[in-house]
């Protein structure tokens, strides 16, 4: 079987129709995008819309545009994203969100190539590759009559699935060092190793947040590590298994460490700030930071 990047690659060359499909976090924008960059589109415009955030009109706006006076508030025309990624890439995440009515314009527009802004009467000529994503099924959309069959098939030409990350054999391994190597770019520290046990903490977790969950745990590592190996002691709370537990007093230990860690996290690792948000001396936090052996 081809894997994922093999595929992106291969379906990349084409003009076909993709649905990506996949929980939350594995990474469907980030292919999606790979599939313009990789693409003969890649110096035209990348348009996304998440479809599941608007209402209807204001999502039909978004995508067909809309001229001067098409509903209360339509002060002057305005181009949807169709034209504006025009020779370019749509693409449209939570593809099964979009209402019925909106399904069939969009059904239009990819067998016309045009259409007509709201309020329109001037039919607009466009050519655009469709993406789209989804983290449910579409073919159950279909059964429950919310999603339209025929537009089903005109855009899942070429269907990928990206699977949970913790399903990926080696992405894991693989993105941490990505990650480290994205922030060790940014500057303020440089990370040249990450300890034994500290990455089998990585590969034994679940990763709900999939992809995006383990970029904001390396982050923050980052945030508020010191020295150039990332250690166990630099992980969230939730990895430790030691979730936050906000409504302990203060004083209590676990709970304080927990809290120096989140102040530390909510203030990119600067010392000062955290001190202030916990409303302690910088002298003080560093004290506790050793007593907590979260520096040594
Ligand atoms: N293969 C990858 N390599 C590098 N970074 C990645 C990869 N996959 C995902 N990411 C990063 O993980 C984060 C989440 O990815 P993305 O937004 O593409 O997920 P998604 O599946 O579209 O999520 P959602 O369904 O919640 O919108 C982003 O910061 C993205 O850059």
């Amino acid at each position: 079987m081809l894997d994922l990047f093999e595929i992106v690659r291969r379906a990349a060359r084409s003009e076909a129709a993709v649905l990506i499909r996949g929980e939350s976090g594995t990474g469907k924008e980030h292919i999606a995008k790979a599939l313009h960059e990789l693409s003969p589109r890649s110096n035209k415009g990348f348009n996304a819309i998440n479809c599941a955030t608007l209402t209807p009109e204001l999502l039909a706006s978004e995508l067909f545009g809309h001229v001067k006076g098409a509903f209360t508030g339509a002060i002057r025309d305005r181009k949807g994203l169709f034209q504006t990624a025009h020779q370019g890439t749509i693409f449209l995440d939570e593809v099964a969100e979009i209402p019925l009515d909106i399904q069939a314009r969009l059904l239009r527009v990819i067998q016309e190539q045009t259409f007509i802004p709201l309020g329109g009467t001037d039919p607009v000529s466009v050519d655009v590759r469709i993406i789209s994503a989804t983290h449910q099924s579409l073919r159950e959309a279909v059964q429950q009559r919310r999603f339209r069959n025929d537009l089903m098939y005109r855009i899942r030409v070429v269907p990928i699935f990206i699977p949970r990350l913790a399903e990926r054999e080696g992405d894991v391994e693989a993105l941490t060092w990505y990650f480290i190597d994205e922030f060790n770019r940014q500057g303020h520290r440089q990370i040249e190793g990450i300890r034994r046990d500290a990455m089998e903490l990585l590969l034994e977790h679940e990763w709900p947040g999939n992809v995006r969950e383990l970029r904001n745990v390396i982050e923050y590592a980052f945030a508020i590590g010191e020295g150039p190996i990332l250690e166990i002691g630099c992980m969230t709370p939730e990895l430790r298994g030691e979730a936050p537990t906000p409504t302990q007093p203060f004083g209590q230990n676990h709970a304080e460490r927990d809290q120096i860690l989140d102040a530390l996290a909510r203030s990119n690792g600067r010392k000062s700030e955290a001190a202030d948000l916990l409303g302690m001396s910088r002298s003080t936090l560093w004290r506790k930071m050793r007593e907590h052996h979260l520096i040594t």
